[in-house]
């Protein structure tokens, strides 16, 4: 479980988190949402260490961060996995040694665990015959299979994706999702999800946090979306025509 107690982070004298508030649970996949420049990504980055608030605390699992030691700090990075933007393979490693890096970095394991290891999870995300492969020889979905395995390669605690889905048809946009949601629950993982895909929204936004202006503006889940009078969040998400329709359906199917 992650708890977030009023963080505030400015960028030369320019306040971008103006006091957030809110918590991840273990096993549940959440969802941070907001238009462009509303400040999910330093949000992500602040719960990941890679920025130090001003101001606030995280807990992970009841441990303030910032009282942590240097050494329980590089423990703790050690059970975080992360899902970036694009995938980030590195292009001059086959999918193995891709998903093996971690393994390598920071375990003493030798190279026949980290084999039976780099099996398993290129397995658990249905990739099984792609180990010998290059990034530039894969499709978009298959790269963003392999920046999960090499995400949960070290068996997290907490995984942190950035727009998981960017550059996907819609299809295996959601068979990602599915495969995110499915790892968290089932090896009970606190996953935050940075997205801007209404999509996963419905699907997956078993808690959504919605940030405006760096500021929490809304959270619930994406049962409690459809009904919110929040006039902000309905401005966001229901931009389109299309969800628009789509919350009538579901609102006059409650009423019916
Ligand atoms: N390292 C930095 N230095 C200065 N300003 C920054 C830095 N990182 C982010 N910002 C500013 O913080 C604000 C929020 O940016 P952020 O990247 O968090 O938005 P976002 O909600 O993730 O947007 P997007 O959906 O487009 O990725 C922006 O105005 C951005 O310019």
């Amino acid at each position: 479980m992650i708890e977030v107690k009023n963080i505030k982070k400015s960028f030369d004298g320019v306040e971008i988190l103006k006091g957030i508030s809110t918590t991840f649970e273990k096993g549940k996949t959440s969802l941070v949402i907001g238009q462009s420049g509303s400040g999910k990504t330093v949000f992500l980055k602040s719960l990941l260490g890679l920025f130090t608030p001003e101001e606030g605390s995280i807990f992970f699992d009841g441990k303030e961060y910032e009282k942590l030691s240097t050494a329980e700090k590089r423990h703790l990075r050690t059970e975080m996995g992360m899902v970036f933007q694009g995938s980030a393979l590195f292009d001059s490693m086959t999918v193995s040694e891709n998903v093996m890096f971690p393994l390598r970095m920071f375990t003493n394991q030798s190279v026949s665990e980290m084999q039976d290891r780099v099996d398993f999870v290129l397995k658990r995300v249905n990739l099984v015959d792609a180990h010998h492969k290059f990034p530039a020889e894969t499709s978009g979905g298959m790269q963003k299979r392999v920046a999960i395995a090499r995400a949960i390669v070290m068996n997290p605690k907490y995984l942190f994706c950035d727009e998981p889905n960017s550059g996907l048809d819609p299809k295996t946009a959601i068979v990602i999702d599915n495969l995110i949601q499915e790892i968290t629950d089932e090896y009970n993982i606190t996953t935050v999800i940075n997205t801007h895909d209404m999509n996963s929204v419905m699907e997956i936004g078993e808690k959504i946090v919605f940030l405006k202006d760096g500021y929490k503006a809304w959270e619930g889940t994406n049962k409690e979306i459809f009904k919110t009078n929040n006039e902000s969040v309905s401005d966001f998400v229901y931009s389109s025509d299309l969800f628009k329709k789509v919350r009538q359906v579901y609102l006059r199917e409650l009423e019916g």
